[in-house]
């Protein structure tokens, strides 16, 4: 039946986020870090993902530029994903491997950071845009699932690795969604002071 089904949905991914707050909150806090210490210092956050990770850099972005719960001054992220002209050129001329890369080469300062957000851990993409992001000496917080793919050989060990465990493409968003906006939250909670929040 349909609504069971739709209650499993639910049942799975509540479980789901249940296990990783454990797992979840060390690299979530290491991810906060490394953000605050760039915002604060000048830096900014590219961020960058395929599909459903797309919109999650987007989201990111929006509430970082913007505004996540209060009211803050401006923090610098920008998404790599939005600017279709960059992208179609870079496709079409190199190759959609480079479409994040030569973003990251071409924006990414020294102490910046690269939200690298991917299910697989290895979009090859997303990893091309890490590889970028040292060459530019950042720091890369990557969110990934299904035992990290790829992400393990791409990282340093300044790095931070948010792996949701997890296997399921749909699951492992969800939580990347809530661990974007632990980040959020922290940030907010470093710069201004813990408050519960009402919105
Ligand atoms: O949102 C979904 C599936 O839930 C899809 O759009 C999904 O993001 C795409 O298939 C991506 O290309 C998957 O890439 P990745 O997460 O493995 O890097
Ligand atoms: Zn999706």
């Amino acid at each position: 039946m349909l609504e069971q089904r739709i209650e499993q949905h639910f049942i799975d991914s509540a479980d789901l986020k249940y296990q990783a707050a454990q797992v979840l909150s060390k690299p979530i806090a290491a991810a906060v870090s490394a953000v605050l210490a760039s915002v604060t210092s000048g830096g900014k956050v590219l961020a960058c993902g395929n599909g459903g990770s797309a919109a999650d850099a987007q989201h990111f972005a929006a509430e970082f530029v913007g505004r996540f719960e209060r009211e803050r001054p401006e923090l610098g992220a920008i998404a790599l994903t939005t600017d279709s002209s960059i992208i179609t050129a870079i496709a079409n001329d190199y190759s959609y491997e480079q479409i994040f890369s030569k973003q990251v080469r071409a924006l990414g300062q020294s102490g910046d950071v690269l939200l690298a957000i991917t299910t697989s851990g290895s979009s090859p993409n997303v990893l091309a845009a890490i590889q970028a992001a040292h060459e530019r000496d950042m720091t890369v917080v990557a969110l990934t699932g299904k035992g990290g793919g790829k992400m393990g050989q791409a990282l340093r060990e300044t790095d931070v690795h948010i792996c949701v465990p997890h296997d399921r493409t749909a699951r492992i968003q969800e939580v990347h969604l809530l661990a974007i906006h632990c980040i959020c939250d922290g940030v907010d909670a470093q710069l201004l002071g813990d408050s519960e929040s009402k919105e």
